[in-house]
């Protein structure tokens, strides 16, 4: 008899157990946002939020506001609609709302790298000297270097005096994505003319036999990090991750000639800090996913932009030629390639403001906090709501803020000069009469906020004044629509077309 009333009760305790974890007896109390758990025990509201995470979100700010929990895939998570009352958590302690344990995560699943707990400030150090100040100097030099090489290396076979054709994704994701990776992981070594030219024809070929692959993994990317990869699409992923591991390996990167400080450094840190060499090998290929999978699919909408946009082409192209000629430099036939300088480009407010612009219509990060200790979380209309330990706290700004048309009237059309002031200076955005800290997060923003957003600015920046200042574009079909975004990637950063646009580019001299 006490044999099954011991089985009766472990088997009650399981259900029981098993019903807490699809999250059964989970009810809202009086202080907390709302909560919707969906209808399907444990993943809620899973699937939605996969299929299109703006849409989604969308349609349960509309239900329950500004503020509300929803379970996903058995996390609940609050997401806080209003951009006046980011700073909440955009300056919370660690000790409360924590960024890393979320990361964790997906960095192993997704890199195959197990994170030590000084990763993050040995990536803030790092760029903070390299990608930033003096250090940003030196990686605009190399970025540019790399960009001319790539982009002109046939230009005096004649073949780019009449026009080429390519898809404008392609070809601007492929000259980026190569010129960032040699420009921070470094050259094919080469000494004397002859082995010169060998080692520049090396890095082309290389480059862009790693760009193909890295656009397999791009792809994939998506579902890996969601965990729905299918066996085969999964095998392919562990394949990629395994050649990105050698490829970029301390080992061979012990070959290269002008590898970044940014790179040598965070590797050195690692090593001193007794990272197994197998695992640092690892962390390279996570810092080139960082710093090359958003900077080409920007330019890409730049471009476009600017090429659906005749008015705004034509005060981009008047600055670039005007910052070009205040340097004494002029783009004409045989003369040297043209030298983009930092300080040339921090004299273009216009393409700056066709930058943020950009960003503001493409990226769309989620930005997660796992709440380490229950907390009250104040909004800005002055209402306080109690956040349970263990759940995790989001914003998606591009819903928040970037789209909303009370901050950014028209949301969805491209106005290259939204962010300036008639003379120029800064514009400012305001919410219900109240002016905002918080309205284009492009790069996230508090500790997690991007480190290589200036490189990144320059490196779109560097590559929309080659383009401009060496070439005519057309679309090849002029009336084409700009197509629309590919809503599986929602939270990874810059987003990407459903299709590519056929452009033709011709050497203006
Ligand atoms: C248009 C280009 C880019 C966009 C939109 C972008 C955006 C972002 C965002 C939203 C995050 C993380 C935010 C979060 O988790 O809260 C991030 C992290 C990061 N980004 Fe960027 N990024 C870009 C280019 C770059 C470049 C060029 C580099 C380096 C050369 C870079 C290096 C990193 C690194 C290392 C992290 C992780 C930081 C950490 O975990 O401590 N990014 N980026």
């Amino acid at each position: 008899m006490a044999f099954w009333t011991a089985v009766l009760c472990a088997l009650l305790a399981s259900i029981l157990g098993g019903l807490y974890l699809l999250g059964a007896f989970r009810r809202r109390r009086p202080t907390e946002p709302p909560l919707d758990k969906g209808h399907i025990p444990w993943l809620g509201y899973a699937l939605d939020f996969r299929k299109n995470s703006a849409e989604f979100l969308k349609k349960m700010q509309r239900r329950h506001g500004d503020i509300f929990t929803v379970l996903i895939g058995g996390y609940y998570f609050t997401f806080l609609m209003d951009p006046l009352s980011f700073e909440a958590i955009v300056k919370a302690p660690r000790a409360k709302l924590d960024f890393e344990a979320f990361a964790v995560e997906l960095v192993t699943r997704v890199f195959g790298y197990h994170p030590c707990k000084n990763d993050h400030k040995i990536i803030q150090v790092s760029s903070t000297k390299h990608l930033m100040g003096d250090g940003l100097v030196v990686m605009t030099q190399a970025m540019l270097e790399n960009l001319q090489t790539l982009m002109f290396h046939n230009r005096d076979s004649g073949e780019e005096r009449s026009w080429q054709q390519d898809g404008l994704f392609h070809y601007s994701y492929n000259i980026v994505f190569r010129a960032g990776y040699l420009a921070l992981f470094g050259n094919e070594p080469g000494t004397g003319t002859q082995s010169e030219e060998k080692a520049k024809e090396r890095d082309l070929i290389q480059s862009e036999e790693l760009f193909d692959e890295f656009r397999k993994y791009d792809r994939l990317f998506p579902r890996l990090a969601y965990a729905v990869l299918p066996p085969r699409d999964k095998m392919e992923a562990e394949r990629l991750k395994r050649l990105f591991w050698k490829v970029l390996s301390v080992k061979n990167s012990r070959e290269k000639d002008n590898i970044s400080g940014w790179i040598s450094n965070q590797e050195q840190f690692l090593a001193e800090l007794g990272v197994p060499e197998y695992m640092r090998d690892r962390f390279m290929f996570l810092l080139l996913w960082a710093a090359q999978g958003n900077t080409g699919p920007s330019s890409f909408w730049l471009l476009l932009y600017l090429m659906k946009h005749p008015e705004a082409m034509q005060a981009v192209r008047e600055e670039v030629d005007n910052v070009l000629g205040e340097a004494g430099q002029e783009v004409k036939p045989g003369s040297p390639v043209i030298n983009i300088t930092r300080d040339m480009l921090m004299k273009t407010p216009v393409l700056d403001s066709a930058v943020e612009e950009t960003l503001r219509l493409t990226a769309a990060p989620i930005l997660i906090r796992a709440v380490v200790e229950d907390l009250n979380l104040k909004m800005a209309n002055g209402r306080e709501y109690a956040l349970r330990k263990g759940d995790r706290v989001a914003l998606f700004p591009y819903v928040a803020v970037q789209t909303d048309p009370e901050v950014h009237p028209e949301p969805h059309t491209f106005k290259y000069n939204r962010f300036l002031n008639q003379d120029g200076t800064k514009k400012d955005f305001y919410k219900n009469g109240k002016k905002l800290k918080y309205f284009n997060m492009p790069w996230g923003a508090g500790t997690s906020i991007c480190p290589g957003r200036f490189f990144a600015v320059s490196e779109i920046k560097l590559f929309v004044f080659l383009m401009l200042s060496y070439y005519d574009l057309e679309l090849v079909n002029e009336k084409e629509e700009i197509p629309p975004i590919d809503v599986s990637r929602w939270g990874f950063g810059s987003m990407q077309p459903t299709h590519d646009v056929q452009f033709k580019y011709r050497l203006r001299i």
